[in-house]
């Protein structure tokens, strides 16, 4: 029999996971909240909102109905915003079905990580998290990938494993979920930095610190909340800040590069349908690393920038005038 995946949320990167498990050889079951979307999804065949011109394979089949989604699902990927999890997971009949949280980001009011707010609402769920450079219509494409399966149940590794993976879409096993869902909340913040510098005219050197500084500080608060350091170097870490801090193509850049025009955040984010993680999150990790007595300077510019207290010159002579200290 052929396994089923269930893939919870249908945004740009939920309608691409579930091509990809459709690909990899699964049924897929894919989940939207609103039923008049998902009748159009399935009637169109596409999800013309958030990934346009893609063709969805004849095993994904679109449903409102979560009974109807989870149902006989070997695996469920959970790929709605960071600040929609909790709520779309509390109504999600799950029972036992092991649970891959897909989302980047941290929790705004209550400043837990993904796997923190499924273990909350879950208790005793196996759940891991996917996470990597992926930006959604390239997986959607088959254009080659890689990503982690991070879990501290060896038997989700494997199922995520040999359910998700394709020959263009590699995946490797990771140990550390606590460093992966770092990676994916911290390179979402530091990618608006990276675009707020290069809007701003600051050049391309200043870029490359902040990525790097950047990569310091998710490694730093990956350590103090028992995560490793040597994740920071991997896929969900440097990886996905390549990808991310490169150019326009990500959503958090792109708002970065905006800002550091001068275009202001809400004219931003109203002309865009998809989320943007880093703005909710920005804030969030900061008072997160307050909390475990860490400091993420970068990430701080960020959420006053997000909160237009501060302009992008006025960050990096900040950033700048930090006492010097040892790399
Ligand atoms: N788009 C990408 O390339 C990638 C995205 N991610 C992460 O995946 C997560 C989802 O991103 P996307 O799919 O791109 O976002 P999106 O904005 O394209 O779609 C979000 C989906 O969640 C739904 N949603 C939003 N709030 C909801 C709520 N309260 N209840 C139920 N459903 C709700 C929306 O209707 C939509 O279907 C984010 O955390 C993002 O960082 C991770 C890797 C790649
Ligand atoms: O997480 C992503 C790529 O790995 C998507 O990045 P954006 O949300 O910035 O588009």
């Amino acid at each position: 029999m052929t396994a089923k995946t269930a893939i919870l949320g249908a945004g740009a990167w939920g309608t691409a996971l579930a091509i990809q498990a459709a690909r990899a050889g699964c049924d897929v079951a894919l989940w939207a909240r609103d039923t008049a979307r998902a009748e159009a999804i399935a009637a169109a065949r596409v999800n013309q909102r958030y990934l346009p011109g893609i063709a969805l394979p004849d095993a994904v089949k679109v449903t409102a109905d979560a009974e109807e989604a989870l149902g006989g699902a070997a695996l469920a990927l959970m790929v709605v915003p960071a600040q929609a999890l909790a709520r779309v997971l509390a109504a999600m009949p799950v029972r036992g079905v092991p649970l891959l949280a897909c989302c980047k980001g941290v929790e705004a009011s209550t400043l837990r990580l993904p796997l923190e707010i499924i273990e909350a609402i879950r208790p005793g769920l196996s759940a891991g998290v996917l996470s990597g450079p992926n930006f959604a219509h390239e997986v959607a494409r088959g254009l080659p990938a890689a990503a982690v399966v991070a879990a501290a149940d060896p038997a989700l590794r494997e199922a995520g494993l040999a359910l998700l993976s394709s020959p263009a879409f590699r995946l490797y096993g990771g140990e550390d979920p606590i460093g992966a869902e770092v990676g994916g909340a911290a390179k979402n913040v530091i990618a608006i930095a990276a675009g707020a510098v290069i809007g701003a005219g600051l050049g391309e050197n200043a870029r490359a610190a902040l990525v790097t500084r950047g990569l310091a500080e998710l490694s730093r608060l990956a350590v103090a909340l028992g995560g490793r350091a040597e994740t920071a170097a991997g896929l969900t870490g440097l990886g996905d800040l390549m990808l991310t801090c490169a150019g326009p193509g990500s959503r958090n850049m792109s708002l970065g590069l905006a800002l550091g025009r001068g275009e202001s955040l809400a004219a931003v984010l109203a002309g865009r349908a998809g989320v943007t993680e880093g703005v909710a999150t920005a804030p969030a990790i900061v008072a997160r690393a307050a909390a475990a007595g860490v400091e993420l300077p970068i990430c701080e510019a960020v959420a006053d920038l997000v909160a237009e207290r501060i302009t992008v010159p006025e960050a990096m002579a900040r950033l700048l005038a930090r006492p010097q200290r040892a790399e």
